[in-house]
C-alpha cells in the first residue's frame, strides 16, 4: 500500500491515498501503521479519498479527509491534518494551489496555500461550552471547554509547560466529556504569545495540536475578556498562528512531506 508521511509543528501522520473509497482502514490496520516500532509510526492516518466515493456528492469539496487517530478512533477535526492533507494535493498534482476546500468530519474546510511555504485554514466558529477542570499531578486546573468540532479543555496556568508530566492523560469530569477530550494546558508568555502542551485523545502527548491551539487561544482570549486577536502558540514541535476574528478562526503553520514509499500490510502486526 502507498504512503506518504507527513507533518505539521510534528504533529505526524501516515497519509493513505485511496481516491476511490476501496481501502478496509479498519481501527487495527490504523493502529498498526501508527506503531512507533512495528509500523511506520505516527499520531493519526490521514486516507485521502474522494468525496464522491463517499456517496458525498454536493459537499462542496472534491476530497474529503478520513482522519482516524493512533488508537484506530475516528476523530471528527484535525487541525495540523487539514494543513498537511491540503499540502499533500498540491505536492500529488490533485489540486492546484490557491484556495480550495476539503471535506472533514466537522463541515468542509477552505484552504490557502502556495506551491511551497505555510497552510493556512479557515477552522470555522469556536463554540465556547462552558467552564471544566482538569487534575494533573496532584493539582486541579480550570479551563474553558471548546468545541472546534472536537472537544477540548483549555486550561490557563501559571508556571512552565515544561514542567508538566504528561505521560498520562489528565483527569477530568467525564460526564463533562461523553465523548472524551483533547486536554490543553497553555502560559501567556506576554504580546499575543502562549506556550502550550497537549494530550490528545486517542494519541497521548503529542508535539503540536492544531485544533488544540484555537481552543487555546479562545481561552487566552476569554481570559482578556477578549473574542477577537492574533496569538502565536509555541508548542513543542513549532509555532503556530492562530487569528481570530469573532466569526471564525484561522490556523496558519508548516506542512511538510517527508516521505513517500510502499508498506507491506502482510508485514505489520495486528494492534
Ligand atoms: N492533532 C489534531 C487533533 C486530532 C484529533 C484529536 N486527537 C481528537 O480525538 O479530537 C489537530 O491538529 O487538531
Amino acid at each position: 500500500m502507498r504512503f506518504v508521511k507527513g507533518h505539521g509543528t510534528e504533529n505526524d501522520f501516515v497519509i493513505v491515498p485511496d481516491p476511490d473509497g476501496s481501502l478496509d482502514l479498519t481501527p487495527s490496520l490504523v493502529a498498526a501503521l501508527c506503531d512507533r516500532r512495528a509500523g511506520i509510526g505516527a499520531d493519526g492516518v490521514l486516507r485521502v479519498v474522494r468525496a464522491k466515493a463517499l456517496g458525498h456528492d454536493d459537499l462542496g469539496a472534491e476530497w474529503f479527509m478520513d482522519y482516524r487517530n493512533a488508537d484506530g478512533s475516528v476523530a471528527e477535526m484535525c487541525g495540523n491534518g487539514v494543513r498537511v492533507f491540503a499540502r499533500y494535493l498540491v505536492d500529488a498534482g490533485l489540486a492546484a494551489p490557491g484556495d480550495f476546500t476539503i471535506g472533514t468530519r466537522s463541515g468542509v474546510r477552505a484552504v490557502s496555500l502556495g506551491a511551497t511555504g505555510d497552510v493556512s485554514v479557515d477552522m470555522g466558529a469556536p463554540r465556547i461550552l462552558g467552564e471544566g477542570h482538569a487534575a494533573l499531578s496532584g493539582r486541579s486546573y480550570a479551563g474553558l471547554r471548546v468545541s472546534m468540532g472536537n472537544p477540548h479543555l483549555a486550561c490557563l496556568i501559571d508556571e512552565p509547560v515544561a514542567g508538566l508530566d504528561l505521560e498520562h492523560a489528565p483527569d477530568v469530569d467525564a460526564a463533562a466529556f461523553p465523548d472524551g477530550v483533547n486536554v490543553e494546558l497553555f502560559r501567556p508568555v506576554g504580546d499575543g504569545r502562549v506556550e502550550m502542551r497537549v494530550h490528545e485523545r486517542g494519541v497521548g502527548e503529542t508535539r503540536s495540536c492544531g485544533t488544540g491551539t484555537v481552543a487555546t487561544a479562545v481561552a487566552a482570549a476569554h481570559a482578556e475578556g477578549r473574542t477577537t486577536g492574533t496569538w502565536e502558540v509555541a508548542v513543542p514541535g513549532g509555532v503556530l498562528t492562530v487569528i481570530l476574528d469573532g466569526t471564525t478562526s484561522f490556523l496558519r503553520g508548516p506542512a511538510v512531506l517527508l516521505a513517500e514509499g510502499d508498506v507491506h500490510l502482510d508485514r505489520l502486526i495486528a494492534r
